[in-house]
């Protein structure tokens, strides 16, 4: 496969069933349309090393090919073939190129990148890796999973697993590419669900079950509507991996009362995901009811945060609407759903009072749209210098979106 390749993947919302989803519990997300995370591949200055550069945290690594071939020399090539877990022998052997960034989010993305890139591309050098995302990261909206996708699709190319053209993706590729985000979620927090990894890589809204024999059920929302919500990001950081090992610990030490809790929630899920696909101004309060309801659920299982609550409390004493935290909580961020009747200036006084007075920062995306794509070989080569800048630490969200936002930006994108 010959370089540059560029690959995209949006982030998601979780509607209703974080947390209980990785306890197979039925949850409903939608990809969010204007927040997605780049990644460009090209060839390395340095042909003998395979290079990181991960400007959005701070993140530049290079390999060498001595070092990469150390570790595959320590891997039975079949230990990389079984797609649905983590094998512990590469984990292992992983470990000596990880084990100088342990602790810091560094860590996670070196792992994911790591060992996607031994599973599908071997020890091949001379290649550059940089992401640029428009999503916060650590967030709540999915930054994890869409960074792999982006990666399961470049690699699925870079190592001969996908064609090389510019044909649409397949049913085929979609499930090679949902297949292997997986397992980079995987490295990155342990138990994932899967329902990140699969709105990245399909996009639109699905409603996603995660079976006990570690199969997945799901079904499209193909009508899914632009539900009127403001998403908030308190910037409390946080991280995926702890909170969801709270939830276990929890789960642990209380089974007759957490276990009737995850299944409110699948029912919450259920029922609200009926809704979404048949929505009327007479159901609307119905669907935000569900939504209050799975915030408190969520409170119960001990993933709020002051900094959340903060957002409820501010939009229930303005009367703005419902809200909920929205994927692993713990900080990052919060939907609210507007209630009807609200008129803009409410809804512009809700975001100032947020924004202004505590420093959190208010969004503005549709919901639903593409999953992941690329842009053909042959123009991302005849535009490189156009591109490659959008790749550097100071080009901003908006600078990506303008350029790169599948749909409004200056390239067509394959999906
Ligand atoms: N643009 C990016 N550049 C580098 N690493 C990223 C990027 N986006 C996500 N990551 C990785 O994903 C981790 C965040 O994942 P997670 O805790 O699941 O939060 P979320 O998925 O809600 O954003 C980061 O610590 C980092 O390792
Ligand atoms: C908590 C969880 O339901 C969602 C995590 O989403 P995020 O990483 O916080 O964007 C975990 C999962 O489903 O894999
Ligand atoms: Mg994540």
């Amino acid at each position: 496969m010959s370089l540059p390749l560029l690959t995209s993947a949006p982030g998601k919302v979780i509607i209703f069933g974080e947390h209980s989803a990785v306890f197979n519990e039925p949850a409903v997300a939608a990809s969010v349309s204007a927040l997605r995370t780049y990644l460009l591949v090209s060839a390395a200055q340095n042909p003998e090393v395979i290079e990181l550069d991960f400007p959005d945290i701070g993140f530049d690594k290079q390999w060498s090919g001595e070092a990469l071939a150390a570790i595959s020399a320590g891997v039975q090539p079949e230990a990389v073939t079984d797609s649905r877990e983590l094998n512990a022998e590469l984990s292992n052997a992983l470990e000596s190129l990880l084990q100088p960034l342990s602790g810091s989010l560094h860590y996670q993305a070196a792992y994911c990148f790591l060992y996607m890139y031994f599973s599908l591309c071997g020890t091949r050098t001379g290649v550059k890796f940089t992401v640029k995302s428009s999503l916060p990261i650590g967030a709540g909206l999915g930054s994890s999973a869409s960074l792999a996708v982006c990666l399961a699709l470049a690699l699925g190319k870079l190592g001969g697993h996908l064609k090389h053209g510019s044909e649409a993706l397949t049913k085929e590729d979609l499930g090679f590419v949902n297949k292997w985000s997986f397992i980079g979620e995987k490295c990155i927090h342990g138990t994932p669900s899967g329902i990140d990894n699969m709105v990245a890589t399909y996009g639109s809204a699905v409603l996603f079950q995660r079976l006990p024999s570690g199969d997945t059920k799901s079904e499209q929302i193909l009508s899914f509507p632009q539900i009127p919500m403001v998403l908030t990001n308190t910037r409390i950081p946080r991280s995926t991996k702890v909170l969801v090992a709270g939830v276990k610990d929890l789960i642990t030490r209380q089974p007759e009362i957490m276990k009737p809790i995850l299944e409110s929630m699948g029912v919450v899920a259920s029922n609200g995901a009926q809704i979404l696909s048949q929505l009327t101004d007479a159901n609307y309060a119905s669907l935000c009811e569900l939504i209050r309801v799975n915030h408190g659920l969520l409170v119960a299982l001990g993933v709020s945060h002051p900094g959340l609550e903060l957002i409820k409390s501010v939009g229930d004493s303005m009367s703005i609407g419902h809200t909920k935290l929205t994927g692993a909580g713990g900080g990052g961020c919060a939907l609210t759903l507007l209630s009807p009747g609200v008129t803009p200036e409410e809804v512009e006084k809700f975001k100032h009072t947020l924004e202004s007075e505590h420093n959190y920062k208010t969004y503005t995306t549709g919901l639903g749209g593409p999953g992941c794509g690329y842009i053909a070989p042959e123009v991302v080569q005849q535009s490189f210098s156009a591109i490659e800048p959008l790749f550097r630490k100071d080009s901003t969200a908006a600078d990506l979106n303008k350029v790169l936002l599948p749909g409004s930006g200056s390239f067509e994108w394959v999906h």
